[in-house]
């Protein structure tokens, strides 16, 4: 397979991203009408991380990790690794050395639908990684790939420069041209929800708060409220 290497693609506001490290992937998510989420499959080997970055992506022959190689060179601060494979591969393509040359290159994370291996060292280095699998299956450096072209990986395109948020609940993607608009989107979903909650917190339901009742009526659900309920247990 031959392939290419793009260096310094154009990237999503600075600004933007470090805004969007404040968020969680769920509120985002929601923020851009529930869009950009890489699927469940992808987990963190850690708990408690959130992080925000600029995506360097590789695509790579399966059980080949010659372009992660290729592509150390090519982050630099603020990015983040984004690893996928020309067909399907659990091989554990990515482990603490690598982790060691890109933090020392300020990269915040990896994120692969491959394997991953020396996931304790990864977890005691504090290298942040999402990945479809953990295995110690050792891979080779023999197939060329690419660096820095957009990749399908979780069900979504990422493209070089394209702004990645992983925490406990997934990983997301925000296209580097919607960064702005996602800040914006993320602000206002935070502030409804700070409402929401702080009417949750004095008992009012979400039934009542969002206008539910008159679902349930639409769709024909019988029910009774509770205090319905409470009064004709009373008078029985
Ligand atoms: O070297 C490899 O093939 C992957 C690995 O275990 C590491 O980066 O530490
Ligand atoms: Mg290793």
């Amino acid at each position: 397979m031959s392939g290419v290497i793009v260096t310094n693609p154009p990237k999503a506001d600075a600004k933007d991203v470090e805004s969007l490290s404040g968020y969680g992937v769920a509120t985002v998510h929601e923020a851009l009408g529930r869009s950009g989420l890489l699927g469940p499959d992808l987990r963190p080997i850690q708990q408690g991380v959130r992080i925000c970055g600029s995506a360097v992506t590789v695509l790579s022959w399966p059980g080949d990790n010659l372009m992660i190689h290729a592509a150390v060179e090519q982050c630099g601060e603020g990015d983040l690794l984004v690893v996928t494979t020309t067909s399907p591969s659990t091989d554990g393509m990515f482990g603490e050395l690598f982790a060691t040359a890109l933090q020392r290159r300020g990269v915040r994370g990896l994120v692969t639908n491959a394997g991953v291996r020396d996931t304790e060292e990864l977890r005691e280095m504090g290298f942040p990684v999402w990945a479809r699998a953990v295995s110690s299956q050792g891979t080779v450096k023999a197939t060329g790939g690419s660096v820095n072209v957009p990749v399908a990986i979780g069900g979504q395109t990422v493209r070089p420069g394209d702004v990645i948020l992983a925490d406990d609940d997934g990983v997301m993607c925000v296209p580097r041209e919607r960064s702005a608009r996602a800040v914006e989107a993320s602000a206002a979903r935070t502030a409804k929800e700070e409402a929401s909650r702080a009417a949750f917190a004095k008992g009012e339901l979400g039934l009542d708060r969002y206008g539910l009742r008159d679902t349930l009526a639409r769709l024909g659900v019988e029910y009774r409220t509770y205090e319905e309920y409470a009064r004709e247990e009373a008078g029985s």
